[in-house]
């Protein structure tokens, strides 16, 4: 033995997003467009789950962050759908070798409710990743009314994935 852990059958991915709210946006988070008064800004359509989602994807297979697969400095991916960036991601955590075992996620939001939109958002990561919707699982927060998130001057998501070799 070499201390080295070799082949391990399973690793983990967190992911991390947060996208400021503004006015004339449409909010779109895990794929799903939610009535609100404000939406969030990105160079993308800003879907702040999917791309927490992308992140704990790549991480977890070595495969670094969604802006080096995706520059938001890349004119290519202006308004892009996140649903197309995570679906292009998860086609090269499979090519290395991994595959997502479940998915936990947190959306931080002090408005509006995510949790009747928590199904549907379920929905579109099964279809995004061909995985059992049991597999999923999306929570929300408010944040207490506290800092940045509690001002409601934006939207953060955090997520674990574990990934098993395919
Ligand atoms: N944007 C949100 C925030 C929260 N929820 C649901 O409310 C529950 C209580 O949230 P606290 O932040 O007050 O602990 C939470 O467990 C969620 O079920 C929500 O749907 N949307
Ligand atoms: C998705 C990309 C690319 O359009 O842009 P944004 O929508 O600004 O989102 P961000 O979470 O900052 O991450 C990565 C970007 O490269």
């Amino acid at each position: 033995m070499d201390g080295k852990v070799a082949m391990t059958p399973f690793r983990v991915g967190q992911g991390f997003d947060v996208h400021a709210l503004v006015e004339g946006r449409p909010l779109i988070i895990g794929g799903v467009t939610i009535p609100h008064t404000h939406g969030l800004l990105g160079h993308s359509d800003a879907d702040v789950l999917l791309h927490a989602v992308t992140d704990a994807l790549l991480g977890g297979a070595g495969l670094g962050d969604i802006g080096r697969h995706f520059p938001d400095t890349d004119p290519a991916y202006k308004g892009a759908d996140s649903r197309v960036l995570l679906r292009d991601a998860y086609a090269k955590v499979k090519a290395s070798g991994w595959q997502a075992v479940n998915i936990d996620a947190t959306v931080h939001a002090q408005a509006p409710k995510i949790g009747p939109h928590a199904p549907a958002m379920v929905a579109v990561l099964a279809e995004d990743l061909g995985m059992a919707a049991a597999e999923i699982n999306i929570k929300a927060k408010t944040n207490e009314h506290l800092g940045y998130l509690g001002r409601k001057e934006g939207i953060a998501a955090t997520v674990v994935v574990l990934l098993a070799r395919i």
